[in-house]
């Protein structure tokens, strides 16, 4: 596909400016907490950056590495994550209240591998556009299919394309939303030159069908490099020049600065910033620099909320993107399912033969049993949540503001219930089929419906400590140290009767407290009777509420166990959304 094939259909041509004034960035003063002194002190990124750019351009943003060119194109999107200042209007508008106009495809592309092209893209046009079954929508759809030439690949799976496959992908998906500003980090690196020809061409021609196009490049070839028309040069923060790629060769003649007949003129231009910086003054050549009264800001990513689904269609949307990543991935959670639930209920279930609570010896061994089932269920559910959300942590940073992070934080939740519900019924059906339950059915039953909502609880725990400790990666270090005090109040080790009474408050936080609590109340309450030996010397239970009492557990268990559970689960949904919210604020992942 060359450029001159490529007829992106369009989208309505309005003209479009886009005008930065003043816009300066710095990184923010580090302090270390035991001194006063700086740790590290702030480094300005962009140093008083004006310019402005015009329907049909289409600029090369060159420079060498550390210029700023990265932190200038995330300004101009409103994605900077820095301290910042200065102006950047939209047609007049101040950025944030551009919402929609502008759209960047960063560096690095990050989708959901497991999904095919087209589900991929009916994912996004559901949440940018809206209804795929929306003619207009359905038609925008078709045509990027088929400008970007998808059309072939549209079943296969993200993580099969190549690298050039992948940008389309990613130009194609920010186009969606039919922005007037394209800015493009790197849309080239990494590419080969055939795929790199391909994407230059599919930007050029979106700029001339009346777009900006802005895009970093790091040393084009002279072939690419030609069709940019405008070039904004950097240095160390600071815009050098923007302007025609003829008003740049002059203005480095008057400078004596010659770009011999053959060399790559960008690598030129920027050996010669590199050597002459500073003693050089290139000038700005900017044609249309904002009025000095002009006021505004520049948005950050949190102002840049366009126009949401509404939220239960986001949570609908996200559900239905983890279903067909679940396809995707059906086999690993069969092995799973074999794994944590078959396996260790028949490993349990082949130990615990034939025991019953009804003798002195049973006591014990039921006890035990009950922890056991109890335990596994909250542990391999708890865990798998617990890395929920590490896998796509980069790609929710990436989509804030496409959806809100509550409907991520349910829709994961959510997509996590099935497994709470499978796993108590195949466990509970397997353990419990050796051992001498009364009533062997209906107990089954309601030790599931008990399993069931600690399952559930447990969930919520494991997304809880995930999502606050996703940044550092330290779940898996931290959790094992908060189940410790946890399974403690469970009262399978030590009676909750002998707490000390400033530890007694945990067992409300304490999910394995209220799921055996459950479990042992409506076991231990049908035995009436416990064999006690005549010739021994300990105390004897002799029934069912003798174990209860000496455990600690509670007597009004379904009111209490079903109020704790639903209140655990809401401390750590709380917990989790919160730290949900501190990633997305930590801003957009470029
Ligand atoms: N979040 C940040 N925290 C600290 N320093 C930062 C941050 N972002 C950028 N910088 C610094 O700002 C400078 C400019 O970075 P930027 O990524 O914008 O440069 P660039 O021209 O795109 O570089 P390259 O061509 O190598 O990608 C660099 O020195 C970088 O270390």
């Amino acid at each position: 596909m060359t450029m001159d094939k490529m007829s992106i259909k369009t989208y309505p041509k309005n003209d479009v400016v886009i005008k930065v004034k003043n816009l300066n960035v710095w990184t923010p003063e580090e302090k270390s907490w035991w001194r006063r002194k700086s740790s590290k002190p702030s480094v300005v990124v962009l140093d008083n950056v004006s310019v402005c750019m015009k329907t049909g351009e289409f600029v090369a943003v060159i420079g060498p590495s550390g210029a700023g060119k990265t932190t200038f194109l995330m300004s101009m999107a409103g994605k900077c994550t820095l301290p910042n200042s200065g102006i950047i209007k939209v047609n007049g508008k101040n950025i944030k209240d551009a919402q929609g106009l502008v759209d960047i495809v960063p560096q690095f592309d990050v989708f959901m591998d497991s999904l095919s092209v087209e589900e991929h893209l009916i994912f996004m046009t559901e949440m940018k556009l809206g209804s795929v079954s929306k003619p207009s929508n359905k038609e925008m759809l078709k045509s990027l299919i088929h400008e970007f030439k998808l059309e072939t690949l549209s079943h296969s799976p993200v993580s099969s394309l190549s690298g050039g496959e992948r940008r389309l992908l990613s130009l194609a998906t920010s186009l969606l939303s039919n922005p007037q500003i394209l800015i493009c980090d790197e849309p080239t690196t990494g590419l080969d030159s055939y795929n790199a020809a391909l994407v230059v061409g599919v930007l050029k021609a979106l700029s001339m069908s009346g777009k900006i196009v802005i895009c970093s490049v790091h040393q084009p070839s002279s072939d690419l490099f030609k069709d940019f028309n405008s070039i904004s040069l950097m240095a160390e923060g600071k815009l050098l020049f923007h302007g025609t790629q003829e008003d740049c060769k002059k203005k480095f003649e008057r400078l004596n600065l010659r770009c011999p007949q053959n060399y790559n003129p960008a690598e030129f231009y920027i050996k010669a910033v590199c050597m002459d910086l500073g003693n050089k003054n290139y000038g700005l050549e900017n044609n249309c620099v904002p009025d000095e009264d002009e006021t505004g800001s520049v948005a950050t990513q949190q102002d840049l909320h366009g126009t949401q689904r509404n939220w239960f269609r986001q949570v609908q949307l996200l559900l239905w993107r983890s279903s067909l990543a679940f396809k995707g991935n059906i086999k690993n959670y069969f092995f799973q399912l074999f794994l944590n639930t078959i396996i260790s209920s028949l490993i349990i279930n082949t130990c615990y033969i034939g025991i019953s609570g009804t003798t002195q010896k049973g006591v014990q061994d039921f006890r035990g049993f009950l922890w056991l089932i109890c335990s596994e269920v909250s542990f391999s559910v708890s865990y798998c949540a617990l890395y929920a959300f590490e896998s796509d942590l980069t790609l929710f940073k990436r989509e804030v503001g496409i959806y809100k992070a509550s409907s991520f934080y349910v829709s994961r939740f959510l997509s996590l219930v099935p497994r709470c519900i499978i796993w108590p019924i195949v466990f509970v059906t397997i353990a419990t089929l050796a051992v001498d339950l009364p009533n062997h059915l209906l107990t089954a039953v309601k030790f599931t419906i008990s399993l069931i909502a600690m399952a559930v609880a447990s969930t919520a725990y494991g997304l809880g400590m995930g999502a606050l400790f996703i940044s550092t990666g330290m779940m898996g270090d931290v959790m094992p140290c908060a189940d410790l005090p946890l399974f403690l109040m469970s009262g399978a080790f030590l009676r909750i009767s002998s707490l000390p009474i400033w530890l007694y408050p945990l067992k409300f936080f304490s999910h394995f407290y209220y799921g055996l609590d459950a479990l042992s109340n409506l076991y231990w309450r049908q035995i009436d009777w416990i064999e006690c030996s005549s010739n021994t010397t300990s105390i004897c239970l002799n029934n069912g509420e003798a174990v209860l009492l000496e455990n600690g557990y509670s007597s009004n268990f379904i009111l209490e166990d079903s109020t704790g559970l639903l209140f655990v689960t809401i401390i750590w949904s709380l917990l989790g959304f919160y730290g949900l919210k501190r990633e997305e604020n930590k801003g957009y992942a470029y």
